[in-house]
């Protein structure tokens, strides 16, 4: 199926781009700061309360206005509405992608294969909260007859990664007589470490998995049930202590889950984009039905406001084409995501497999091979303790690392003059990585001559600064939503399916052979190159 896109490196915009470069490519943010001082001003860009400052990238209104251009003969408008639309834009996977339905207000309608999807979507979520509501008020009662006191969540990637998140980002907005755990790793110290100190009559397992056929997760649910059991020594403890998240209720019903006892989605959600499905039950069940919703409301309104927001004032559009440039003009490898709110501290490793599943992609929906760098990595941690660990390489190491700094105006744990630190120290980091100290300034300080070069600050590092009131579920909504959205319009220009994961596959089918080998009684025939073979017989020998 051919998307009649010429190659990025073809289109007309993407070639004005490349000759634009050579012009301002090596251009110094103080160059462009003292050219144009109301940069500061202009180059910035708001919408429900989050604010996003650009001027510190190394881009004039030209660029802007280029990288705007290559938006539009990319078809970004054409793919945004066939997402909307419920269009089957995953076309590796034949699948439509509509996570924005899942924060659909109630009345809305958006129609796949000839049927409404956001009643669906309502049901579900009704069915979330009355569940919620009584494990929360101690009215779902254990095997037993005690309340449940812990929840565990199993799964893995996005089953996994947006639970943990969102669970730690809203933590203050939590219900604290309840403990949560998240078991991922198939590691057995994962689940080993997170039951630790649990009591089985007042433990709740939920089982998240999209397919409910992950390794991982099946694992570490079944070895769950063995434990739970043991304690509580009756099949029947199952319906009481076990729930599942799942779009396939024939393996649901195969681990002995009652189905009843299951809360669905849909295959036209994506692991990754799947947090504020029925995959964020354990969020639910943190914070409660009307702060999920709330969530979903947020979400909500960045959908809005990419959908309908020209391209210049787009947010999710702006912070996608800066890191174009950035990937495809300067060669940047990383981006950094430093959020300055000790809450949003899994934020970074979140957006990693969003950003890095979605675009660590090397051929087109044509089947082509790009012919630009795609997806950058994504990496950080929470301010200021990336300070004092990494920021030095940022600073003056030899590599372009564009960094997101997250802030906010209020706190939610006042305390002294933490928060005025915390926040001087974004806008510190922001100005000192672009405006740097020269050797002059270094030398007018007095600093002997042979450790000037130490101490220069080259500058011209780039950055955005995103900054909102405070966290609130609404705003994690947002912000979740805008890089979402991010994502889908770098993925439009490089005409890459930021959908489809087939690169996790391969290592998940050796593995499978592989586990076979390890534990075979007799020798197994081993037919690997030199390199594995010696490694699966040096285990066998040492385990
Ligand atoms: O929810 P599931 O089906 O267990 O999958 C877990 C994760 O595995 C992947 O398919 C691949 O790692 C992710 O995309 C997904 O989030």
């Amino acid at each position: 199926m051919a998307t009649q896109l010429a190659p990025v490196g073809e289109r007309k915009a993407f070639k004005a781009l490349q000759t634009h470069f050579q012009q301002i490519g090596g251009k110094h943010l103080r160059e462009l700061f003292a050219e144009d001082p109301a940069r500061g001003d202009r180059f910035t860009a708001e919408t429900g309360g989050i604010f996003l400052d650009y001027s510190k990238n190394r881009i004039t209104d030209e660029t802007l206005k280029l990288l705007l251009q290559l938006a539009e003969e990319s078809g970004l408008r054409e793919k945004i509405e066939a997402m909307f639309r419920g269009d089957k834009i995953n076309i590796t996977e034949n699948r439509a992608v509509l996570h924005v339905a899942l924060r659909a207000p109630k009345g809305e309608s958006i129609v796949l294969d000839g049927e409404d999807v956001v009643p669906a979507v309502h049901e579900v979520l009704d069915k979330m909260s009355a569940f919620a509501d009584r494990v929360r008020s101690g009215e779902w009662k254990g095997h037993t007859g005690k309340k449940i006191r812990n929840v565990v969540n199993i799964g893995i990637g996005g089953s996994d990664l947006g639970p943990v998140m969102a669970y730690e980002a809203l933590k203050f907005y939590s219900q604290r007589d309840l403990t949560f755990r998240f078991v991922s790793n198939v590691d057995g110290t994962d689940f080993a470490e997170a039951v630790e100190d649990l009591d089985a009559e007042e433990t709740l397992f939920l089982v998240a998995s999209k397919t409910f056929t992950t390794l991982e997760t099946m694992t570490n649910a079944h070895t769950a049930r063995d434990w739970a059991l043991a304690k509580l020594g009756d099949e029947k403890a199952v319906a009481k202590h076990f729930v599942a998240i799942s779009t396939n209720a024939k393996e649901v019903a195969k681990f002995g889950i009652d189905t009843a006892n299951m809360f669905g989605f849909w295959d036209w959600v994506g692991g990754r984009y799947s947090m504020d499905s029925a995959i964020g039950l354990s969020t639910m069940l943190a914070i409660g039905p009307d702060n999920f919703r709330a969530m979903l409301a947020g979400f909500h309104e960045m959908d809005v406001h990419f959908r309908t927001t020209p391209f210049e004032k787009n947010l999710p559009v702006l912070l996608g084409l800066l890191t174009i440039w950035y990937t495809d003009f300067f060669d940047a490898q990383t981006v950094a995501i430093l959020p300055y709110e000790q809450y949003l501290k899994r934020f970074p490793a979140y957006l990693q497999q969003l950003t890095m599943e979605s675009n660590g992609k090397h051929v087109t929906l044509d089947g082509e091979l790009v012919d630009t760098l795609t997806g950058p990595i994504y990496w950080g941690e929470p301010g200021t303790n990336g300070q004092h660990s990494f920021y030095q390489l940022i600073h003056q190491g030899t590599r372009l690392i564009p960094c997101d700094f997250i802030g906010f105006y209020k706190t939610l744990n006042p305390l002294g003059r933490h928060h005025d630190m915390l926040m001087a120290n974004v806008f510190a980091q922001a100005e000192a990585l672009a405006f740097g100290k020269t050797a002059e300034q270094v030398k007018a300080e007095g600093t002997p001559d042979w450790l000037v070069p130490h101490r220069v600050f080259e500058g011209n590092r780039p950055s955005n600064t995103i900054l909102a009131d405070k966290l609130t579920p609404a705003v994690l909504g947002k912000l979740v939503a805008l890089y979402e959205h991010a994502v889908l319009t770098q993925g439009a220009i490089w005409n890459i399916d930021s959908f489809d994961q087939w690169g996790v596959e391969l290592g998940k089918v050796l593995a499978q052979k592989i586990i076979g080998e390890l534990e075979s009684e007799t020798e197994p025939k081993l037919a690997h190159d030199t390199s594995t073979t010696n490694l699966i017989q040096r285990y066998r020998k040492n385990k």
